[in-house]
């Protein structure tokens, strides 16, 4: 049994449906240690035959037998390590990968194999010295000659150290000196014991091997032995594998180093769609901030004063208007209500007396929580026996310096009815606890203080509002007073009233976020733009690399290989784009906060870590996705087409 059989070979070509026959039945059996030319005229199939040898072409009839076992019922898959670990290409034009080093070159091909890296590197070191090489590893392939570019065609072919080295027309482009040394080194490879199976038009290169093979009319012509072949090797193939990703990631960097300034450009265009999502998202939450900031510094939104709904034209009856204990309780039931504090409000006939100076006071009310410490400028919230003052009020008494006022007597006069409905002027004399900031906050006093006051004079007081405290998020404010507001009383009414800017703050907060929504969603726009930018750059791409991928088709990459490498492209698209947009809209953060902060004193960009994440992610999922299309294009192209591609 020969080591590698083509029984009864038969390939054709068509245009329509015309059929142009090519091969018409090749039989041949090669074994190792053989230096085979195939001779033939141009056009005879020459190509097309090593194609088929090669594993390249399975669209054929007959039948291609390696060691007893037939090639024509593999899979793609077994074909691709057929061609990885069994056949060695060599080219007539040389087919080296022009943006990988001549190093490189010969790894990719040892990249399929399953040695260590460092074996890999020491192995490529090794063939490529073999060649004559040592020197110009670092060199690309532009900077070395022909004779050159075939010695390191000749290593990698070498490198999965694989039984058959097939060359097509390996000294073609070379000039007589570089033909014999190229022919040298396939001799060599044949005395180790490989079969070398060599397309040439010159009789001078066949006459250099051992036997030589004349195709004519798509038969063989004349097969003749004319030396003795050297001894079969014993040595083993290594075994190989399809490209790893991380091999695949490598190349696709290379290749985007190859092409720096353009893939800058590209990374910089997609990074802007990223950039203006990030910032709108950022400026979003910074606005948010910034009036929720305002409105929580003048005044507690977890806070609401509920009042009862009386008419206002019916003169006010205390017995109406108090808030009982029965409508504390159904209020206190609501959920996240954390606490009911009762209150007291007057309206009118209140003065202030110090000395000689004195100041009438619209509307008095009890210290309750709506009120935030935050708005005292001076001293503090009022204790029993104390009253705090607003700024207005404390001009009245000292209008340079009204904070002078914390500390001071002063006397509170209440004009109000007895029982009998009898005119009677209340009194006390108080401390002043705290001044209030200009246009924030009330006088006031606690709700004992008031009750003392009406005690004095034998009335009693009750509660004609009460401060409803909201547990937690400024979010649970809207349920309770939508619950408080759907009460009844006996007329059928809404029973109270209430106020407070919890509710607004929320509904407030609900349009900002939807329109920064519709802002980042108008930003992202830009994304559907550098989706297709590079959807367009990576088909060009594919073209450009269209040689390549049939290279390393040839040399045994899987499809899915080809795929990753494009996928490997765009993840690197996304992800520098992401971290150029991150950096860009940081910068951008800073300078305009610190101009925010100069101005309102408040950093109205807040670029968020969930921001940042979520334009990353988005970057490299769009990438991807983008891909998608171009990389399944590349993995399909033939591989024969792709390596005649110019
Ligand atoms: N993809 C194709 N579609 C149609 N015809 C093809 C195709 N590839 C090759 N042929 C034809 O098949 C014939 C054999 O081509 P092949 O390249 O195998 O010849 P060759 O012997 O290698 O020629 P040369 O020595 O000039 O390289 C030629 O006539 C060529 O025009």
């Amino acid at each position: 049994m020969s080591y590698l059989e083509l029984r009864n070979i038969k390939k054709s070509y068509y245009l329509g449906n015309q059929e142009f026959p090519v091969l018409t039945g090749i039989d041949l059996a090669f074994n190792q240690g053989e230096f085979v030319s195939i001779l033939g005229e141009s056009g005879g199939g020459k190509t097309t035959l090593m194609n088929i040898i090669g594993g390249l072409d399975s669209n054929y009839s007959g039948d291609v037998v390696l060691n007893g076992k037939s090639l024509r019922h593999d899979t793609s898959k077994q074909l691709d390590a057929y061609r990885r670990q069994t056949i060695g290409f060599i080219f007539q034009n040389f087919n080296l990968i022009s943006h990988l080093t001549i190093f490189q070159n010969v790894m990719v091909s040892l990249q399929m194999t399953t040695l260590s890296h460092r074996e890999q590197e020491q192995r490529a070191h090794e063939l490529l010295t073999k060649v004559g090489l040592k020197e110009h590893m670092k060199k690309y392939p532009n900077q070395i000659s022909g004779g050159q570019k075939q010695r390191v065609a000749i290593a990698r072919a070498l490198a999965s150290d694989p039984e058959i080295i097939i060359a097509d027309e390996p000294t073609g482009a070379l000039d007589s000196q570089n033909t014999q040394e190229i022919l040298q080194l396939l001799d060599e490879i044949a005395t180790e014991g490989k079969l070398v199976i060599t397309v040439t038009h010159s009789q001078t290169v066949a006459d250099y091997g051992t036997r030589i093979v004349r195709l004519a009319d798509g038969k063989i012509g004349e097969d003749t032995t004319i030396k003795k072949p050297y001894t079969a090797s014993n040595a083993n193939e290594l075994s190989t594998r399809t490209l790893k990703f991380g091999a695949t990631l490598k190349m696709a960097l290379e290749n985007m180093r190859y092409n720096l300034k353009r893939n800058l450009l590209i990374v910089f265009g997609a990074a802007i769609g990223i950039f203006s999502v990030i910032v709108m998202l950022g400026l979003g939450n910074g606005v948010q901030g910034y009036i929720n900031h305002e409105i929580y510094s003048q005044v507690n939104p977890n806070a609401v004063q509920v009042t009862k709904n009386v008419s206002t034209d019916s003169s006010p009856d205390m017995n109406k208007i108090s808030v009982s204990g029965k409508d504390k309780s159904r209020i206190k039931d609501i959920k996240n209500v954390q606490s009911i504090d009762n209150g007291f409000f007057v309206q009118g006939g209140s003065q202030l007396r110090q000395g000689r100076k004195t100041a009438s006071v619209s509307f008095m009310q009890t210290y309750n929580k709506t009120i935030l410490s935050k708005s005292i400028s001076k001293g503090k919230a009022p204790k029993d026996g104390q009253i705090m003052l607003t700024k207005e009020i404390a001009e009245k008494f000292n209008k340079k310096n009204p904070n002078s006022m914390v500390g001071k007597k002063i006397t509170f006069y209440q004009n109000t009815l007895d029982k009998q409905k009898r005119p009677v002027v209340l009194s006390k004399t108080l401390t002043v606890s705290g001044v209030s900031k200009a246009n924030t906050g009330s006088t006031s006093v606690t709700y004992n203080t008031m009750k003392t006051i009406y005690q004095d004079k034998g009335l009693t007081i009750k509660p004609n509002f009460v401060t409803v405290e909201i547990a937690g998020n400024v979010k649970n404010v809207k349920p309770v007073t939508n619950k408080i507001k759907a009460f009844k009383n006996d007329k059928g009414k809404a029973a109270y009233q209430i106020t407070g800017v919890g509710g607004f703050v929320d509904t407030l907060n609900t349009y900002i976020t939807l329109a920064v929504n519709v802002l980042a969603t108008i930003a992202g726009i830009s994304l559907l733009v550098s989706a297709i930018m590079i959807i367009v750059v990576l088909y060009i791409s594919v073209s450009e690399r269209t040689k390549e991928i049939g290279i390393l088709r040839a040399l045994g990459a899987s499809k899915g290989s080809i795929r990753n490498l494009f996928f490997s492209e765009a993840f690197f698209i996304g992800l520098f784009s992401s971290v150029l947009a991150i950096v860009l809209a940081e910068i951008l953060q800073m300078v305009a906060n610190n101009i925010a902060q100069s101005g309102i004193n408040y950093s109205i960009m807040q670029i968020s870590t969930g921001n940042l994440i979520f334009g990353f992610v988005v970057s490299v999922v769009i990438s991807l996705l983008a891909a998608l299309a171009p990389a399944g294009t590349a993995a399909r192209l033939d591989p024969i087409e792709s390596l005649s591609y110019e």
